[in-house]
């Protein structure tokens, strides 16, 4: 990934990203470079007006076709060709593999849709893909957006601080996350697990892996049949029982 382009109306939206978190340091090193793009500079009115009655009747208002598809064209101009990828309700449901489908790209389009939505015929001819984050309604795409970024940004080499915690993260090969500690050892009567301590490196891998196993196999069942357990996770799980009993 190297390029983001976020066709929207609230362009300060997404502008809130580049000096935050990840994604701030991301653009910081220049590893990517955000681009945003508002319809309202390609409108031809002097009310330069982007939205517009439905047809139909019915409450609100729909984004015009004519200035979102001089501003999608522009965007298409430059640099190299991509998918115009739309944030929408009826979207692909974005999901590890998804973001993973996403990060291997050179460049993402992202149009975001305000008002009751977008012109049908904008979707039909400028538009490749629809995605969603997830089965509920927003009141515009840039949050959609946002999340799209961020989950992709952190896939990127040499953005994280450490590699491996992007491999580890929840979801990579199915698997939710295993439990986190920091000082102090014991807080509120409560100790942190002695593996942890132990500085055994192999025991401590075998018992997140395990932990991660457990906690999927508790909370999310749909992804152990999604992803099966592995031979290490069984030989890991097997392995801490055997020494649990010693
Ligand atoms: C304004 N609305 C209702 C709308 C209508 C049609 C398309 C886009 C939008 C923008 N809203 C979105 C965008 C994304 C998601 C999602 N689940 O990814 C939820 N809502």
């Amino acid at each position: 990934m190297r390029r983001i382009d976020v066709i929207t109306l609230f362009p300060e939206w997404v502008e809130s990203l580049k000096g935050l978190g990840v994604t701030g340091r991301a653009m910081a090193q220049g590893t990517i470079s955000l681009h945003c793009w508002n319809p309202r500079d390609f409108t031809e009115d002097v009310h330069r007006s982007v939205d517009d009655r439905p047809y139909g009747g019915g409450p609100g208002m729909v984004m015009r076709p004519e200035p979102l598809a001089r501003c999608i064209e522009a965007v298409l101009a430059e640099d190299i060709a991509a998918p115009v990828s739309f944030l929408g309700p009826q979207g692909r449901v974005l999901d590890h593999d998804g973001v993973s489908e996403l990060a291997g790209r050179a460049r993402l389009i992202l149009l975001c849709g305000r008002y009751e939505g977008v012109d049908e015929r904008v979707l039909q001819t400028l538009v490749d893909e629809e995605w969603s984050i997830g089965d509920y309604v927003l009141s515009g795409g840039e949050p959609a957006a946002a999340v799209v970024m961020d989950a992709v940004i952190r896939q990127q080499p040499g953005v994280l601080g450490h590699e491996e915690s992007a491999l580890r993260d929840s979801f990579v090969g199915g698997r939710l996350d295993c439990p986190h500690y920091t000082r102090p050892a014991s807080w509120r009567s409560r100790d942190v697990p002695e593996v942890l301590l132990s500085g055994d490196h192999a025991r401590i891998e075998r018992w997140r892996l395990a932990e991660a196993l457990h906690r999927t196999r508790q909370q999310r069942p749909d992804l152990l049949a999604r992803y099966p357990v592995s031979e290490v996770e069984r030989a890991a799980a097997k392995k801490l029982g055997s020494e649990k009993g010693a």
